[in-house]
C-alpha cells in the first residue's frame, strides 16, 4: 500500500487526506475536476489531475499514468438541500461517478477503496439513542440515497470482483488542520460551523436557524461534530485493514450531540465577537437529531479522536477563516 489516489482532493476533506497521507510517507495522486475544489488547496507534493468521475476516459488516464494501490474517493456534490431540487445531478454524480470507479479501478487490477458516505443514510432518528451501523439506512434526502445507492454498488461489486473496502459515514465534519493552510472553502457552503464563522467576521449578516421546533431539547437540530483531521486519521487506519483483506463499514462522529444554538453559544466564546442570528423555516431534507456510535472504527481500525470539544474544533476552524 504504497500510491494512493485521491478523488475530490482539491475539496475541504480530500485536501486532508492528501496533506495526512503525504505526512505519513504515501505516494498521493489526486484527481479532481476542480467545479467545487481549489488547486491551491493541493499539496504540491502531491501529483495532480485534471479529471471527471463521470468521465471514464478521463478516468483511465489516470490509471493509465500510475500505479494505484488504493482509492480514497471523496469527489462527490454535498449539498442536502441541493439534491432535493436537483436529484439526478446528485445520482449521476454520487452513485453512477463511483460506478464509473469501480469500473475502471477493476480495468487496472486496483483492489482496495475506501469511500466517504455519510450519516444522511439513516435519515430520520427517531429519540435520542446513539446511532451505530445497524441502524436502519431511510434516507429523506436524494443526497443520503445517493450516498446509499453507491455503498451498495461498492459491497456489491466487491463481491463479485474481490475488492476491500472500508466505508465511512460521517457525522458534521469540521475544523481544518493546524498546520497546513487548508480547510473549508467556498461560496457555496451550506455546513453550520463555517457559515457561523463568517458571521463572526462580518462577511455575512446573520446566521439563518433552520427552524427552533425539532423535537430536540432547544428545538433546534442536532448533529455530531467531528474533526476534520479525526475523521482523515481514520481513513489512512484503514488502509492497513484493507490490506489484510478485511472490509467495512464504520462511523465517524464524537458521541456527542450539539444544537444549532448551543454551537452558536460556542462559536462566540471562541471568537469572542458578537454573532446575529435569526430562526428562519426550516431547511428541506433537514433531520431533528443525528448523533453517532462510532466503537466500531474504535475497536476494529485503533482509531481514537483527538478533538472531543466543538471548541476546539470551531478554533481550529476559526484560525482558518481568519486567514481568507
Ligand atoms: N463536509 C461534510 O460534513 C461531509 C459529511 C459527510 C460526508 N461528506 C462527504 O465527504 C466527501 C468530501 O466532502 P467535502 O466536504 O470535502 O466536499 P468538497 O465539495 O469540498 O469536495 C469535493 C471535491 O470533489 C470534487 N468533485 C466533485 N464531483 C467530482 C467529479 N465528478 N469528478 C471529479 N471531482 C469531483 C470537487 O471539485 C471538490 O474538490 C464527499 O463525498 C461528501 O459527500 C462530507
Ligand atoms: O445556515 C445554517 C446551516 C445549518 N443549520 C443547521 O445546522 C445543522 C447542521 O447542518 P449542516 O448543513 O452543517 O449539516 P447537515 O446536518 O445538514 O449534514 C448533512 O450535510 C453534510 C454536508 O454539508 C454532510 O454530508 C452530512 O453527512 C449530512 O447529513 C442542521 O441542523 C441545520 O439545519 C442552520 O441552522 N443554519
Amino acid at each position: 500500500m504504497k500510491r494512493v489516489l485521491v478523488t475530490g482532493g482539491a475539496g475541504y476533506i480530500g485536501s486532508h487526506a492528501v496533506v495526512q497521507l503525504l505526512d505519513r510517507g504515501y505516494e498521493v495522486v489526486v484527481l479532481d475536476n476542480l467545479e467545487n475544489g481549489y488547486s491551491e488547496l493541493v499539496d504540491r507534493r502531491a501529483k495532480f489531475y485534471l479529471a471527471d468521475l463521470r468521465d471514464k476516459n478521463s478516468l483511465r488516464r489516470v490509471f493509465e499514468a500510475e500505479k494505484i494501490d488504493a482509492v480514497m474517493n471523496f469527489a462527490a456534490y454535498i449539498k442536502v438541500g441541493e439534491s432535493v431540487e436537483n436529484p439526478t445531478m446528485y445520482y449521476e454524480n454520487n452513485t453512477y461517478g463511483v460506478m464509473n470507479l469501480i469500473d475502471i479501478m477493476v480495468e487496472y487490477g486496483v483492489k482496495n477503496i475506501v469511500f466517504s458516505s455519510t450519516a444522511a443514510v439513516y435519515g430520520e432518528v427517531k429519540g435520542d439513542k446513539l446511532v451505530d451501523e445497524e441502524f436502519p439506512t431511510d434516507p429523506i434526502n436524494p443526497y443520503g440515497m445517493s450516498k446509499l445507492m453507491a455503498e451498495r454498488v461498492i459491497a456489491d461489486a466487491a463481491k463479485a470482483y474481490g475488492l476491500n473496502y472500508s466505508i465511512f459515514r460521517y457525522f458534521n465534519v469540521a475544523g481544518a488542520h493546524e498546520d497546513y493552510e487548508i480547510g473549508q472553502k467556498g461560496e457555496g457552503i451550506t455546513a453550520l460551523v463555517p457559515i457561523i464563522l463568517q458571521v463572526a467576521k462580518g462577511e455575512r449578516a446573520e446566521l439563518g436557524i433552520f427552524g427552533d421546533n425539532y423535537d430536540t431539547p432547544d428545538g433546534t437540530g442536532v448533529r455530531d461534530y467531528i474533526h476534520v483531521v479525526d475523521l482523515v486519521d481514520a481513513h489512512i487506519l484503514s488502509l492497513d485493514t484493507l490490506k489484510e483483506g478485511v472490509s467495512g463499514i464504520y462511523n465517524l462522529g464524537n458521541g456527542n450531540g450539539f444544537s444549532v444554538l448551543e454551537m452558536l453559544e460556542a462559536a462566540k466564546r471562541v471568537t469572542k465577537r458578537e454573532i446575529p442570528s435569526k430562526v428562519v423555516p426550516a431547511r428541506a431534507g433537514d433531520p431533528a437529531c443525528v448523533v453517532a456510535a462510532s466503537e466500531r472504527a474504535e475497536s476494529i481500525l485503533g482509531w481514537k479522536p483527538r478533538y472531543t470539544s466543538v471548541e476546539e474544533i470551531i478554533r481550529t476552524a476559526w484560525e482558518w477563516e481568519q486567514k481568507q
